[in-house]
Protein backbone atom coordinates (compact mmCIF):
# COMPACT_ATOMS: atom_id res chain seq x y z
CA UNK A 1 0.00 0.00 0.00
CA UNK A 2 1.19 3.49 -0.96
CA UNK A 3 2.36 5.97 1.96
CA UNK A 4 -0.76 7.91 3.39
CA UNK A 5 -0.28 11.33 3.64
CA UNK A 6 -1.82 13.28 6.55
CA UNK A 7 -5.48 14.23 5.77
CA UNK A 8 -5.07 17.64 6.50
CA UNK A 9 -2.06 18.41 4.74
CA UNK A 10 -4.27 17.05 1.15
CA UNK A 11 -4.03 18.82 -1.88
CA UNK A 12 -5.86 17.54 -4.51
CA UNK A 13 -5.98 18.96 -7.84
CA UNK A 14 -7.91 16.85 -10.73
CA UNK A 15 -5.31 15.43 -12.23
CA UNK A 16 -4.11 13.72 -8.62
CA UNK A 17 -7.64 12.88 -8.04
CA UNK A 18 -8.57 10.45 -11.32
CA UNK A 19 -4.70 9.21 -10.99
CA UNK A 20 -5.00 7.87 -7.93
CA UNK A 21 -8.37 6.26 -8.54
CA UNK A 22 -6.76 4.49 -11.29
CA UNK A 23 -3.57 3.46 -9.32
CA UNK A 24 -5.26 2.20 -6.20
CA UNK A 25 -7.72 -0.66 -5.88
CA UNK A 26 -7.37 -1.05 -2.19
CA UNK A 27 -8.51 2.43 -1.65
CA UNK A 28 -12.16 0.99 -2.69
CA UNK A 29 -11.83 -1.86 -0.82
CA UNK A 30 -11.30 0.77 2.26
CA UNK A 31 -14.26 3.12 0.63
CA UNK A 32 -16.49 0.62 1.18
CA UNK A 33 -15.35 -0.09 4.59
CA UNK A 34 -15.74 3.74 4.94
CA UNK A 35 -19.05 3.60 3.80
CA UNK A 36 -20.41 0.85 6.08
CA UNK A 37 -18.59 2.27 9.56
CA UNK A 38 -20.54 3.84 12.39
CA UNK A 39 -21.45 7.53 11.59
CA UNK A 40 -18.78 10.29 13.04
CA UNK A 41 -19.73 12.19 15.98
CA UNK A 42 -19.50 14.81 13.67
CA UNK A 43 -22.37 13.26 11.36
CA UNK A 44 -24.53 12.71 14.37
CA UNK A 45 -24.30 16.76 15.11
CA UNK A 46 -24.78 17.87 11.64
CA UNK A 47 -27.62 15.59 11.61
CA UNK A 48 -29.54 16.22 14.67
CA UNK A 49 -28.81 20.16 13.66
CA UNK A 50 -30.74 19.51 9.92
CA UNK A 51 -33.58 17.65 11.63
CA UNK A 52 -34.32 20.59 13.35
CA UNK A 53 -35.77 21.35 9.66
CA UNK A 54 -37.92 17.84 9.79
CA UNK A 55 -39.35 19.47 13.62
CA UNK A 56 -40.36 22.57 12.15
CA UNK A 57 -42.09 21.35 9.30
CA UNK A 58 -44.28 18.93 11.87
CA UNK A 59 -44.77 22.11 14.60
CA UNK A 60 -46.08 24.68 11.83
CA UNK A 61 -48.46 22.37 10.47
CA UNK A 62 -49.44 20.54 13.57
CA UNK A 63 -50.15 23.91 15.85
CA UNK A 64 -52.51 25.74 13.96
CA UNK A 65 -55.94 23.36 14.47
CA UNK A 66 -55.63 23.63 18.35
CA UNK A 67 -54.53 27.80 17.87
CA UNK A 68 -57.56 28.24 15.80
CA UNK A 69 -59.50 26.98 18.45
CA UNK A 70 -57.70 28.99 21.00
CA UNK A 71 -57.72 32.09 18.45
CA UNK A 72 -61.51 33.25 19.09
CA UNK A 73 -61.95 37.05 18.45
CA UNK A 74 -57.78 37.56 19.01
CA UNK A 75 -57.76 38.88 15.02
CA UNK A 76 -60.68 41.10 15.63
CA UNK A 77 -63.22 39.07 14.81
CA UNK A 78 -64.84 35.50 15.06
CA UNK A 79 -63.19 33.59 12.00
CA UNK A 80 -65.73 32.28 9.45
CA UNK A 81 -64.99 28.13 8.39
CA UNK A 82 -63.50 29.93 4.78
CA UNK A 83 -60.92 31.78 6.85
CA UNK A 84 -59.92 29.26 8.64
CA UNK A 85 -59.20 27.36 5.71
CA UNK A 86 -57.20 29.87 4.32
CA UNK A 87 -55.01 30.47 7.36
CA UNK A 88 -54.31 26.30 7.48
CA UNK A 89 -53.54 26.40 3.40
CA UNK A 90 -51.44 29.32 3.64
CA UNK A 91 -48.40 27.23 5.04
CA UNK A 92 -48.79 24.11 2.45
CA UNK A 93 -49.50 26.76 -0.17
CA UNK A 94 -46.44 28.91 0.44
CA UNK A 95 -44.38 25.53 1.29
CA UNK A 96 -45.43 24.17 -2.51
CA UNK A 97 -44.53 27.47 -3.59
CA UNK A 98 -40.47 27.66 -2.23
CA UNK A 99 -40.48 23.51 -2.98
CA UNK A 100 -40.00 24.57 -6.91
CA UNK A 101 -37.30 26.42 -6.26
CA UNK A 102 -35.41 25.14 -3.25
CA UNK A 103 -33.69 22.10 -5.13
CA UNK A 104 -32.40 24.18 -7.98
CA UNK A 105 -30.85 27.45 -5.65
CA UNK A 106 -29.35 24.52 -3.41
CA UNK A 107 -27.47 22.86 -6.22
CA UNK A 108 -26.27 26.24 -7.41
CA UNK A 109 -25.40 28.27 -3.63
CA UNK A 110 -25.02 24.98 -1.67
CA UNK A 111 -27.81 23.42 0.98
CA UNK A 112 -25.99 25.18 3.93
CA UNK A 113 -26.82 28.81 2.76
CA UNK A 114 -30.42 27.66 1.22
CA UNK A 115 -31.47 25.52 4.94
CA UNK A 116 -30.12 29.00 6.79
CA UNK A 117 -32.30 31.57 4.29
CA UNK A 118 -35.16 29.21 5.36
CA UNK A 119 -34.13 29.57 9.12
CA UNK A 120 -35.11 33.47 8.13
CA UNK A 121 -38.42 32.90 6.95
CA UNK A 122 -39.33 30.53 9.77
CA UNK A 123 -38.68 33.69 12.05
CA UNK A 124 -39.76 36.40 10.12
CA UNK A 125 -43.32 34.41 9.41
CA UNK A 126 -43.61 33.55 13.00
CA UNK A 127 -43.22 36.89 14.33
CA UNK A 128 -46.06 38.55 11.60
CA UNK A 129 -48.58 35.86 13.06
CA UNK A 130 -47.44 36.58 16.79
CA UNK A 131 -48.06 40.29 16.19
CA UNK A 132 -51.33 39.54 13.96
CA UNK A 133 -54.52 41.49 15.23
CA UNK A 134 -55.93 40.64 11.65
CA UNK A 135 -57.58 37.73 9.57
CA UNK A 136 -54.96 38.71 6.48
CA UNK A 137 -51.70 39.82 8.42
CA UNK A 138 -52.16 36.31 9.94
CA UNK A 139 -52.35 34.62 6.50
CA UNK A 140 -49.31 36.68 5.52
CA UNK A 141 -47.68 35.20 8.52
CA UNK A 142 -48.41 31.46 7.43
CA UNK A 143 -47.45 31.81 4.07
CA UNK A 144 -44.10 33.10 5.13
CA UNK A 145 -43.64 30.44 7.30
CA UNK A 146 -44.87 28.07 4.89
CA UNK A 147 -42.18 29.03 2.66
CA UNK A 148 -39.49 28.45 5.39
CA UNK A 149 -41.36 24.63 5.51
CA UNK A 150 -40.85 24.07 1.66
CA UNK A 151 -37.14 24.84 1.39
CA UNK A 152 -36.43 22.96 5.21
CA UNK A 153 -38.55 20.16 4.33
CA UNK A 154 -36.37 19.73 0.83
CA UNK A 155 -33.07 20.97 2.16
CA UNK A 156 -32.92 18.83 5.25
CA UNK A 157 -33.19 14.90 4.01
CA UNK A 158 -31.07 15.75 1.00
CA UNK A 159 -28.45 17.17 3.04
CA UNK A 160 -28.57 14.15 5.70
CA UNK A 161 -28.61 11.88 2.80
CA UNK A 162 -25.66 13.18 1.51
CA UNK A 163 -22.96 13.13 4.22
CA UNK A 164 -24.43 10.00 5.68
CA UNK A 165 -22.64 6.73 5.10
CA UNK A 166 -24.02 4.57 2.98
CA UNK A 167 -25.14 1.58 5.56
CA UNK A 168 -26.90 4.55 7.87
CA UNK A 169 -27.92 6.98 4.97
CA UNK A 170 -32.04 5.48 5.65
CA UNK A 171 -31.82 5.89 9.16
CA UNK A 172 -30.14 9.07 9.61
CA UNK A 173 -32.66 10.76 6.97
CA UNK A 174 -35.40 8.98 9.31
CA UNK A 175 -34.75 10.91 12.27
CA UNK A 176 -35.26 13.98 10.47
CA UNK A 177 -38.89 12.28 9.88
CA UNK A 178 -38.69 11.41 13.69
CA UNK A 179 -38.70 15.46 13.68
CA UNK A 180 -42.20 16.07 11.51
CA UNK A 181 -43.80 13.48 13.51
CA UNK A 182 -42.40 14.41 17.16
CA UNK A 183 -42.97 18.10 15.87
CA UNK A 184 -46.54 17.26 15.18
CA UNK A 185 -46.81 15.43 18.52
CA UNK A 186 -45.31 18.37 20.57
CA UNK A 187 -47.69 20.86 18.52
CA UNK A 188 -50.63 19.12 19.53
CA UNK A 189 -49.56 18.31 23.10
CA UNK A 190 -48.52 22.06 23.64
CA UNK A 191 -52.04 23.10 22.24
CA UNK A 192 -53.72 20.85 24.61
CA UNK A 193 -52.12 22.51 27.19
CA UNK A 194 -52.27 26.55 25.97
CA UNK A 195 -55.93 25.73 25.10
CA UNK A 196 -57.55 27.77 27.73
CA UNK A 197 -55.13 30.51 28.46
CA UNK A 198 -55.41 33.55 27.12
CA UNK A 199 -53.75 34.32 23.74
CA UNK A 200 -52.59 31.02 24.74
CA UNK A 201 -51.77 30.58 20.65
CA UNK A 202 -49.42 33.40 20.36
CA UNK A 203 -47.23 31.67 22.65
CA UNK A 204 -47.41 28.76 20.88
CA UNK A 205 -46.24 30.19 17.53
CA UNK A 206 -43.77 32.06 19.20
CA UNK A 207 -42.30 29.42 20.74
CA UNK A 208 -41.72 27.87 16.94
CA UNK A 209 -38.78 30.87 16.81
CA UNK A 210 -36.32 28.84 18.89
CA UNK A 211 -35.67 26.30 16.85
CA UNK A 212 -34.69 27.80 13.57
CA UNK A 213 -33.07 30.46 15.61
CA UNK A 214 -30.66 27.55 17.18
CA UNK A 215 -30.44 26.24 13.91
CA UNK A 216 -28.84 29.19 12.51
CA UNK A 217 -26.96 29.82 15.03
CA UNK A 218 -25.45 26.47 14.42
CA UNK A 219 -25.16 25.93 10.89
CA UNK A 220 -22.67 29.26 10.70
CA UNK A 221 -20.38 26.80 12.27
CA UNK A 222 -21.21 24.27 10.56
CA UNK A 223 -19.43 23.09 7.07
CA UNK A 224 -21.82 22.03 3.76
CA UNK A 225 -21.77 18.89 2.12
CA UNK A 226 -18.84 16.84 0.66
CA UNK A 227 -21.00 16.10 -2.30
CA UNK A 228 -21.86 20.30 -3.06
CA UNK A 229 -17.97 21.02 -2.67
CA UNK A 230 -16.77 18.50 -5.01
CA UNK A 231 -19.14 19.68 -7.36
CA UNK A 232 -17.97 23.18 -7.00
CA UNK A 233 -14.31 21.71 -7.22
CA UNK A 234 -13.59 22.91 -3.84
CA UNK A 235 -11.57 19.62 -3.35
CA UNK A 236 -10.12 20.35 -0.37
CA UNK A 237 -12.59 21.34 1.72
CA UNK A 238 -14.59 18.20 0.33
CA UNK A 239 -11.89 15.76 1.78
CA UNK A 240 -11.24 17.58 5.21
CA UNK A 241 -15.53 17.19 5.68
CA UNK A 242 -14.81 13.35 3.77
CA UNK A 243 -12.31 12.55 6.93
CA UNK A 244 -14.09 14.47 9.74
CA UNK A 245 -17.74 12.44 8.66
CA UNK A 246 -16.25 9.06 7.94
CA UNK A 247 -15.11 6.76 10.60
CA UNK A 248 -11.65 5.08 9.27
CA UNK A 249 -11.30 7.52 6.43
CA UNK A 250 -7.79 7.40 5.10
CA UNK A 251 -5.99 10.04 2.49
CA UNK A 252 -6.30 7.08 -0.08
CA UNK A 253 -10.19 5.80 0.63
CA UNK A 254 -10.83 9.98 0.21
CA UNK A 255 -9.25 10.04 -2.89
CA UNK A 256 -11.05 7.54 -4.24
CA UNK A 257 -14.52 8.79 -2.98
CA UNK A 258 -13.72 12.23 -4.80
CA UNK A 259 -12.49 10.54 -8.04
CA UNK A 260 -15.79 8.40 -7.78
CA UNK A 261 -18.04 11.02 -6.79
CA UNK A 262 -16.59 13.70 -9.39
CA UNK A 263 -16.54 10.99 -12.21
CA UNK A 264 -20.15 9.80 -12.05
CA UNK A 265 -21.32 13.13 -11.09
CA UNK A 266 -20.64 15.37 -14.33
CA UNK A 267 -22.13 18.90 -13.50
CA UNK A 268 -24.78 21.24 -15.38
CA UNK A 269 -23.34 23.04 -17.77
CA UNK A 270 -24.15 26.58 -18.03
CA UNK A 271 -22.62 30.07 -17.15
CA UNK A 272 -25.73 31.78 -15.23
CA UNK A 273 -28.19 30.51 -12.60
CA UNK A 274 -31.11 30.54 -15.10
CA UNK A 275 -29.12 28.73 -17.39
CA UNK A 276 -27.52 26.06 -15.10
CA UNK A 277 -31.42 25.93 -13.91
CA UNK A 278 -32.90 25.20 -17.00
CA UNK A 279 -30.71 23.00 -18.37
CA UNK A 280 -31.14 20.75 -14.86
CA UNK A 281 -34.81 20.45 -15.76
CA UNK A 282 -33.75 19.57 -19.28
CA UNK A 283 -31.37 16.84 -18.16
CA UNK A 284 -33.56 15.14 -15.44
CA UNK A 285 -36.42 14.81 -18.44
CA UNK A 286 -34.00 13.61 -21.29
CA UNK A 287 -31.41 11.47 -19.66
CA UNK A 288 -33.64 7.72 -18.82
CA UNK A 289 -32.12 6.99 -15.26
CA UNK A 290 -32.69 10.82 -13.87
CA UNK A 291 -36.34 10.25 -15.32
CA UNK A 292 -37.16 6.89 -13.84
CA UNK A 293 -35.91 8.30 -10.22
CA UNK A 294 -37.96 11.10 -11.04
CA UNK A 295 -41.38 8.67 -11.68
CA UNK A 296 -40.50 6.65 -8.30
CA UNK A 297 -39.66 10.30 -6.51
CA UNK A 298 -43.02 11.86 -7.12
CA UNK A 299 -44.56 8.75 -7.39
CA UNK A 300 -44.11 7.95 -3.75
CA UNK A 301 -44.55 11.35 -2.43
CA UNK A 302 -47.78 10.98 -4.49
CA UNK A 303 -48.73 8.39 -2.83
CA UNK A 304 -47.90 9.21 0.23
CA UNK A 305 -50.39 12.31 0.24
CA UNK A 306 -53.37 10.80 -2.11
CA UNK A 307 -53.45 7.51 0.13
CA UNK A 308 -55.08 10.09 2.54
CA UNK A 309 -53.05 10.07 6.04
CA UNK A 310 -53.03 13.84 6.53
CA UNK A 311 -57.15 13.85 6.04
CA UNK A 312 -56.93 12.57 9.64
CA UNK A 313 -53.79 14.62 10.84
CA UNK A 314 -55.64 17.72 10.20
CA UNK A 315 -59.49 16.22 11.07
CA UNK A 316 -58.92 13.37 13.17
CA UNK A 317 -60.70 15.43 16.19
CA UNK A 318 -63.69 16.09 13.58
CA UNK A 319 -64.35 12.53 12.43
CA UNK A 320 -63.94 11.26 16.14
CA UNK A 321 -66.22 14.14 17.19
CA UNK A 322 -68.74 13.02 14.78
CA UNK A 323 -68.54 9.03 15.54
CA UNK A 324 -69.26 9.93 19.38
CA UNK A 325 -65.75 10.16 20.86
CA UNK A 326 -66.47 13.78 22.74
CA UNK A 327 -62.07 14.04 23.57
CA UNK A 328 -61.29 15.41 20.36
CA UNK A 329 -57.65 16.53 21.86
CA UNK A 330 -56.70 12.79 23.58
CA UNK A 331 -57.98 11.35 19.89
CA UNK A 332 -55.28 13.89 17.61
CA UNK A 333 -52.69 12.82 20.33
CA UNK A 334 -53.64 9.30 19.81
CA UNK A 335 -53.16 9.32 15.96
CA UNK A 336 -49.69 11.89 15.97
CA UNK A 337 -48.36 9.82 18.77
CA UNK A 338 -48.80 6.27 17.15
CA UNK A 339 -47.20 8.02 14.18
CA UNK A 340 -44.23 8.96 16.04
CA UNK A 341 -43.59 5.52 17.79
CA UNK A 342 -44.06 3.90 14.83
CA UNK A 343 -41.49 5.90 13.16
CA UNK A 344 -39.43 5.42 15.53
CA UNK A 345 -39.60 1.53 14.45
CA UNK A 346 -38.79 2.65 10.76
CA UNK A 347 -35.78 4.25 12.25
CA UNK A 348 -34.79 0.92 14.10
CA UNK A 349 -35.65 -1.31 10.51
CA UNK A 350 -35.28 0.71 7.52
CA UNK A 351 -31.85 0.05 6.31
CA UNK A 352 -32.14 -3.70 7.88
CA UNK A 353 -35.36 -5.12 6.19
CA UNK A 354 -35.11 -2.18 2.97
CA UNK A 355 -37.81 -0.08 1.74
CA UNK A 356 -39.07 -1.83 -0.57
CA UNK A 357 -40.36 -4.46 1.26
CA UNK A 358 -41.62 -2.20 4.43
CA UNK A 359 -43.83 -0.50 1.47
CA UNK A 360 -44.66 -3.92 0.18
CA UNK A 361 -46.24 -5.13 3.47
CA UNK A 362 -47.51 -1.82 4.97
CA UNK A 363 -49.32 -0.90 1.97
CA UNK A 364 -51.83 -3.95 1.98
CA UNK A 365 -52.36 -3.55 5.96
CA UNK A 366 -53.35 0.17 4.85
CA UNK A 367 -55.75 -0.77 2.71
CA UNK A 368 -57.03 -3.32 4.38
CA UNK A 369 -57.67 -1.07 7.33
CA UNK A 370 -58.95 1.72 4.68
CA UNK A 371 -62.11 -0.92 3.17
CA UNK A 372 -62.91 -1.69 6.79
CA UNK A 373 -63.23 1.68 7.80
CA UNK A 374 -65.00 1.90 4.96
CA UNK A 375 -67.57 -0.82 5.77
CA UNK A 376 -67.84 0.39 9.18
CA UNK A 377 -69.02 4.25 8.22
CA UNK A 378 -71.78 3.02 6.07
CA UNK A 379 -73.34 1.60 9.82
CA UNK A 380 -72.56 4.73 11.36
CA UNK A 381 -75.88 7.44 11.03
CA UNK A 382 -74.01 10.65 10.14
CA UNK A 383 -76.07 13.72 9.37
CA UNK A 384 -73.91 16.94 7.63
CA UNK A 385 -74.99 20.30 8.32
CA UNK A 386 -73.84 24.35 7.95
CA UNK A 387 -70.02 23.13 7.63
CA UNK A 388 -70.61 20.40 10.54
CA UNK A 389 -71.14 16.60 10.60
CA UNK A 390 -72.83 14.94 13.68
CA UNK A 391 -73.56 11.49 14.41
CA UNK A 392 -77.32 10.98 14.35
CA UNK A 393 -78.07 8.02 17.30
CA UNK A 394 -76.08 6.82 19.95
CA UNK A 395 -72.56 5.50 19.50
CA UNK A 396 -72.45 2.36 18.93
CA UNK A 397 -69.49 -0.70 17.96
CA UNK A 398 -69.07 0.43 14.32
CA UNK A 399 -67.24 3.23 16.26
CA UNK A 400 -65.12 1.41 18.39
CA UNK A 401 -64.14 -0.55 14.67
CA UNK A 402 -62.81 2.36 12.90
CA UNK A 403 -60.80 4.25 16.18
CA UNK A 404 -58.91 0.53 15.93
CA UNK A 405 -58.53 0.18 12.13
CA UNK A 406 -57.51 3.87 12.42
CA UNK A 407 -54.61 3.32 14.55
CA UNK A 408 -53.64 0.37 12.85
CA UNK A 409 -53.80 2.47 9.25
CA UNK A 410 -51.76 5.14 11.22
CA UNK A 411 -49.27 2.44 12.23
CA UNK A 412 -48.97 1.26 8.81
CA UNK A 413 -48.31 4.19 6.96
CA UNK A 414 -45.40 5.38 9.81
CA UNK A 415 -43.68 2.33 9.28
CA UNK A 416 -43.58 2.17 5.28
CA UNK A 417 -45.23 5.17 3.19
CA UNK A 418 -45.22 7.67 5.92
CA UNK A 419 -41.38 7.66 5.99
CA UNK A 420 -39.95 6.14 2.48
CA UNK A 421 -40.62 9.17 0.24
CA UNK A 422 -38.21 11.21 2.23
CA UNK A 423 -35.53 8.79 1.42
CA UNK A 424 -36.13 10.59 -2.06
CA UNK A 425 -32.62 12.48 -2.72
CA UNK A 426 -31.11 8.65 -2.61
CA UNK A 427 -32.50 8.21 -6.36
CA UNK A 428 -30.99 11.36 -8.28
CA UNK A 429 -27.22 11.93 -9.20
CA UNK A 430 -24.98 15.04 -8.13
CA UNK A 431 -26.30 17.15 -11.04
CA UNK A 432 -29.94 17.06 -10.94
CA UNK A 433 -30.28 16.12 -7.21
CA UNK A 434 -31.76 19.52 -6.45
CA UNK A 435 -34.09 19.86 -9.25
CA UNK A 436 -34.82 16.16 -8.52
CA UNK A 437 -35.58 16.55 -4.78
CA UNK A 438 -37.52 19.91 -6.04
CA UNK A 439 -40.10 18.19 -8.04
CA UNK A 440 -40.66 15.40 -5.49
CA UNK A 441 -41.40 18.06 -2.77
CA UNK A 442 -43.48 19.46 -4.90
CA UNK A 443 -45.36 16.43 -5.36
CA UNK A 444 -45.98 16.31 -1.63
CA UNK A 445 -47.05 19.58 -0.67
CA UNK A 446 -49.78 19.49 -3.94
CA UNK A 447 -51.27 16.51 -2.57
CA UNK A 448 -51.16 17.07 0.94
CA UNK A 449 -53.07 20.81 -0.01
CA UNK A 450 -55.44 18.64 -2.23
CA UNK A 451 -56.59 16.28 0.59
CA UNK A 452 -56.77 18.97 3.05
CA UNK A 453 -59.15 21.55 1.27
CA UNK A 454 -61.32 18.46 0.04
CA UNK A 455 -61.39 16.19 2.16
CA UNK A 456 -64.63 17.70 4.58
CA UNK A 457 -66.16 18.21 0.93
CA UNK A 458 -65.79 14.47 0.04
CA UNK A 459 -67.41 13.46 3.19
CA UNK A 460 -70.59 14.99 2.76
CA UNK A 461 -70.13 14.69 -1.14
CA UNK A 462 -69.32 10.89 -1.43
CA UNK A 463 -70.00 9.97 2.19
CA UNK A 464 -67.32 8.91 4.56
CA UNK A 465 -67.84 5.38 3.11
CA UNK A 466 -67.18 6.27 -0.50
CA UNK A 467 -64.23 8.63 0.71
CA UNK A 468 -62.75 5.98 2.56
CA UNK A 469 -63.55 3.27 -0.21
CA UNK A 470 -61.61 6.21 -2.93
CA UNK A 471 -58.22 6.29 -0.57
CA UNK A 472 -58.55 2.59 -0.27
CA UNK A 473 -58.50 2.00 -4.30
CA UNK A 474 -55.37 4.57 -4.50
CA UNK A 475 -53.57 2.39 -2.11
CA UNK A 476 -55.12 -0.61 -4.61
CA UNK A 477 -52.82 1.28 -7.13
CA UNK A 478 -49.85 2.58 -4.75
CA UNK A 479 -48.93 -1.23 -4.49
CA UNK A 480 -48.68 -2.04 -7.66
CA UNK A 481 -46.81 1.12 -8.26
CA UNK A 482 -44.07 0.14 -6.20
CA UNK A 483 -44.28 -3.70 -6.74
CA UNK A 484 -43.55 -2.52 -10.94
CA UNK A 485 -41.20 0.65 -9.99
CA UNK A 486 -39.38 0.41 -6.78
CA UNK A 487 -36.03 -1.02 -6.83
CA UNK A 488 -34.22 -1.97 -3.27
CA UNK A 489 -31.86 1.07 -2.76
CA UNK A 490 -31.07 -0.08 1.43
CA UNK A 491 -27.21 -0.24 1.47
CA UNK A 492 -26.26 0.82 -2.13
CA UNK A 493 -24.16 4.02 -2.32
CA UNK A 494 -25.76 7.07 -4.10
CA UNK A 495 -23.63 6.46 -7.24
CA UNK A 496 -24.43 2.90 -7.38
CA UNK A 497 -28.76 3.57 -7.33
CA UNK A 498 -27.83 6.11 -10.20
CA UNK A 499 -26.26 3.24 -12.40
CA UNK A 500 -28.63 0.78 -11.61
CA UNK A 501 -31.57 3.28 -12.58
CA UNK A 502 -29.70 3.14 -16.26
CA UNK A 503 -31.77 0.32 -18.33
CA UNK A 504 -34.49 -0.06 -16.75
CA UNK A 505 -36.38 -0.13 -13.38
CA UNK A 506 -33.84 -3.60 -12.45
CA UNK A 507 -36.57 -4.79 -9.40
CA UNK A 508 -34.71 -8.07 -9.12
CA UNK A 509 -31.14 -7.00 -9.60
CA UNK A 510 -31.61 -4.34 -6.83
CA UNK A 511 -32.88 -6.65 -4.54
CA UNK A 512 -29.97 -9.02 -5.50
CA UNK A 513 -27.59 -6.37 -5.07
CA UNK A 514 -28.92 -4.74 -1.73
CA UNK A 515 -28.83 -8.32 -0.18
CA UNK A 516 -25.07 -8.69 -1.16
CA UNK A 517 -24.33 -5.13 -0.09
CA UNK A 518 -25.78 -6.02 3.60
CA UNK A 519 -24.06 -9.32 3.66
CA UNK A 520 -20.93 -7.67 2.72
CA UNK A 521 -21.48 -4.66 5.19
CA UNK A 522 -22.25 -7.36 7.75
CA UNK A 523 -19.02 -9.39 7.48
CA UNK A 524 -17.19 -9.75 10.63
CA UNK A 525 -14.13 -10.48 8.36
CA UNK A 526 -13.23 -6.90 6.84
CA UNK A 527 -12.91 -8.60 3.56
CA UNK A 528 -15.39 -6.30 1.25
CA UNK A 529 -15.22 -6.29 -2.63
CA UNK A 530 -14.88 -2.91 -4.44
CA UNK A 531 -17.77 -0.72 -5.25
CA UNK A 532 -19.84 -3.41 -7.66
CA UNK A 533 -20.18 -0.76 -10.42
CA UNK A 534 -19.08 -3.03 -13.31
CA UNK A 535 -21.85 -5.14 -11.64
CA UNK A 536 -24.81 -2.90 -11.61
CA UNK A 537 -23.95 -2.09 -15.13
CA UNK A 538 -24.10 -5.92 -16.51
CA UNK A 539 -27.65 -5.97 -14.75
CA UNK A 540 -28.79 -2.65 -16.31
CA UNK A 541 -27.52 -4.30 -19.50
CA UNK A 542 -29.54 -6.93 -18.98
CA UNK A 543 -32.28 -4.72 -18.10
CA UNK A 544 -35.83 -5.81 -16.26
CA UNK A 545 -39.07 -4.31 -16.03
O1 LIG B 1 -43.68 12.27 6.34
C1 LIG B 1 -44.57 13.22 6.85
C2 LIG B 1 -45.26 12.68 8.07
O2 LIG B 1 -45.80 11.47 7.80
C3 LIG B 1 -46.29 13.65 8.57
O3 LIG B 1 -46.96 13.09 9.66
C4 LIG B 1 -47.26 14.09 7.51
O4 LIG B 1 -48.14 15.04 8.05
C5 LIG B 1 -46.54 14.64 6.32
O5 LIG B 1 -47.43 15.01 5.31
C6 LIG B 1 -45.54 13.65 5.77
O6 LIG B 1 -44.86 14.19 4.69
Amino acid sequence: MSEIPKTDSLSLTDADVVDKSSQDDQSSDMLLSMESAKPTFLVVVLVCFASISGFMFGYDTGYISSALVSIGKDLGKDLTYGEEEFITAATSLGALITAIFAGSMADIFGRKPVLMFSNSLFIVGAIIQCAAHTVWTMIAGRFIMGFGVGVGSLIAPLYISELAPSKFRGRLVILNCLGITGGQLIAYGIGAGLAHVNNGWRVQVGLSIIPPAVQLAAFLFLPDTPRFLISKNKLEKAAKVIARTHRGATPESISYKIAETKTLNSSIPGDSVFSKTWNGIKEIHRVPSNFRALVIACGLQGIQQFTGFNSLMYFSSTIFKAIGFDNSTAVSIIVSGTNFVLTVVAFFIIDKVGRRRMLLVSLPVMMIALIVNAIAFHYVPLKFENDSVELTDQVSNWGYVIMVFMIIYVGAYAVGIGNVPWQQSELFPQSVRGVGASYATATNWSGSLVISSTFLTMLEHITPTGTFALFAALTAVSIVFCYLFYPELSNLALEETQQLLTGGFNIKESVALAKKRKHQKLSSTGSIDKPDLEYVDRVSNSNSV
